[in-house]
């Protein structure tokens, strides 16, 4: 596939921090409509290659391109473009979902009416009652709901996910896996780092398993299954050579 075709794309990406590299001649690319699942051990380098195509960490060397464009030299661009939903979705407590999203596309250049802005959190799934309720009483699940309605407003073309099923239960897991193959399903490319084998299966087209920088395994997500993913996991996670547990 070519890389324009790629809506997130890394090539040969190296970032060095402390004197050392964390990551390692990184190649990975998600297209539109596909959903990628990072998954790795702590310290693997899943965040730092989130940071990356936000432009908060600087590559050493290699090329990163977010529907074309450099997080380094055409941030405005990759904003507008791009969605992030952190593990925790950072949002004023005070303030209700509708006027939480209604700041943060203030702050995108989008004016929204309240009425829209109903329009959009509704779509994500946030309830009406909650709407005019404050942040502070949602949960985890609500609050991405709000960050989902943020990049559906934005029209991102692409989505990033950091740990998003941790702490949710298994019905809310069960929801967002649904929305975010509805957003991919409306051409959204998502790339989403993850410890949960199970939400990765569910939800990716694509998996990786990242260790020490570098991808040590890919798998499409459709075929592989439950076992064969878990022991490849731990194999790389336990530092251990994949054919050691088998
Ligand atoms: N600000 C920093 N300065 C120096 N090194 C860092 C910094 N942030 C992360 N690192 C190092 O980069 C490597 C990758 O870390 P990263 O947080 O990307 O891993 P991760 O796969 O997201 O881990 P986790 O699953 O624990 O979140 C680690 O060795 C970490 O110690």
């Amino acid at each position: 596939m070519a890389q324009e075709e790629e809506i997130l794309s890394l090539r040969a990406l190296t970032v060095e921090r402390g004197g050392r590299r964390t990551i390692d001649r990184l190649d990975l690319g998600v297209r539109a409509g596909c959903v990628y699942a990072l998954l790795g051990g702590n310290g693997a380098g899943k965040t730092t290659t989130l940071n990356v195509f936000l432009g908060f960490v600087q590559p050493a060397f290699g090329e990163v391109r977010v529907a074309g464009s450099s997080p380094v030299r055409e941030a405005a661009q990759v904003r507008r473009r791009l969605a992030y939903l952190p593990e925790n979705v950072a949002l004023y407590p005070y303030l209700s979902g509708v006027e939480n999203l209604r700041y943060f596309c203030t702050l995108a250049d989008i004016a929204l009416s309240r009425t829209a802005a109903r329009g959009l959190l509704e779509r994500a799934g946030l309830q009406a009652p909650a709407h005019d309720a404050r942040v502070s009483t949602y949960s985890k699940g609500m609050r991405q709901k709000v960050g989902l309605a943020i990049a559906d407003a934005k029209e991102a073309q692409a989505m990033l996910l950091d740990e998003p099923t941790s702490g949710l239960d298994p019905g809310a897991a069960n929801d967002f896996a649904q929305r975010i193959r509805a957003a991919a399903g409306n051409g959204m490319a998502v790339l989403m780092a993850t410890h949960d084998l199970f939400n990765a299966r569910q939800v990716a087209d694509r998996i990786g398993i990242l260790k020490e920088g570098r991808l040590v395994a890919e798998f499409d997500a459709h075929t592989v299954n439950h076992g064969e993913l878990e022991h490849a996991y731990l194999a790389h996670t336990r530092g251990g050579d994949p054919e050691a547990h088998s």
